[in-house]
């Protein structure tokens, strides 16, 4: 595969000209939407207040403590190991399951690409404790989101502003705009590129290069006219696996900015706290 990436901000960019087929890409989305135009008692079925689940509906951005609720609906789907995992994933619409594993597939692929080519251009690659060999056995979390037509958008958003807690985020959108990424102090909408990814870094990749790579500020608007259907693909390391700078980027002119982290003290944090914006990496800096 030959990656061309488009720079469309200094903070995320889009990848184009990727080997993963129109027909997986365009068939998540399709199964996407056809999952949120079931029945709600369908949908419902895979409520549940764990956050852990492998697979959890839900609305909102984090229904328990969001004072005031996004125009969202989700199903989050845990990806690896995928042979596992695949067996709650809803049974119906009755492709979901295949069609959704191979998009997961082609995600991971992507990524872990992307990934090293990320390391090699920090200077970390082939060291920094097999960070790629513990994202192969990793965590790989897929969002499918749904924000419907909304008559007042001004009055709320489909995501509220956040970063995402992992390496990096893959996004497919489907064609209408709501994504905005926060640069320079203004909100960029990430206009749809049909059939591309958006890449956005995430805390434990600004953790990993002490700094260098910041996570982006993204929020998600929402409009009067259409509904619109997205997929967020997060990829880390297993949950208990320590995310630290990487040595090679720590020295006297850089000392080190973060403290440890995991994924396990991420997702307690997020169940005490509404945990927008950049809190949770925040909370990890030491200076
Ligand atoms: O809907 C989008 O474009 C972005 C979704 C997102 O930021 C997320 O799921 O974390
Ligand atoms: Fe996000």
């Amino acid at each position: 595969m030959r990656v061309v990436m488009h720079i469309c901000t200094y903070v995320c960019f889009q990848v184009v000209n990727h080997d993963v087929g129109g027909e997986v890409v365009g068939g998540m989305l399709d199964v996407a939407r056809r999952f949120f135009e079931l029945p709600q008692q369908e949908r419902e079925r895979y409520m549940s207040p764990d956050v852990r689940a492998p697979v959890r509906y839900g609305t909102s951005f984090n229904q328990v403590n969001d004072a005031v609720l996004c125009w969202r609906d989700f199903l989050k789907l845990a990806c690896m190991p995928l042979s596992t995992v695949v067996q709650s994933w809803p049974t119906s619409p009755a492709d979901l399951r295949d069609v959704a594993s191979s998009y997961a597939e082609a995600s991971q692929r992507v990524f872990t690409e992307i990934m090293e080519a990320t390391l090699e251009a920090l200077g970390v690659s082939g060291s920094s404790g097999g960070v790629m060999e513990d994202l192969a056995v990793g965590t790989q979390m897929m969002t499918v989101n749904c924000y419907p037509e909304c008559p007042q958008p001004e009055l709320t958003l489909g995501m509220p502003p956040h970063s995402d807690y992992g390496f990096l985020t893959l996004v497919l959108q489907d064609e209408v705009a709501g994504l905005q990424v926060m640069h320079a102090g203004d909100w960029l909408t990430v206009e749809p590129l049909p059939g591309s990814f958006v890449v956005n870094v995430g805390d434990h990749l600004e953790i990993l290069s002490n700094g260098r790579y910041r996570s982006v500020l993204h929020r998600v608007r929402v409009n009067s006219r259409r509904l619109r259907v997205s997929v967020a693909s997060f990829h880390s390391v297993a949950p208990d696996r320590v995310v630290s700078p990487a040595p090679e980027l720590v020295d006297e002119r850089h000392p080190r900015r973060y403290m440890d982290t995991d994924l396990t003290t991420f997702v307690a944090y997020l169940t005490s706290t509404a945990g927008n914006h950049k809190s949770f990496l925040h909370s990890r800096r030491l200076y």
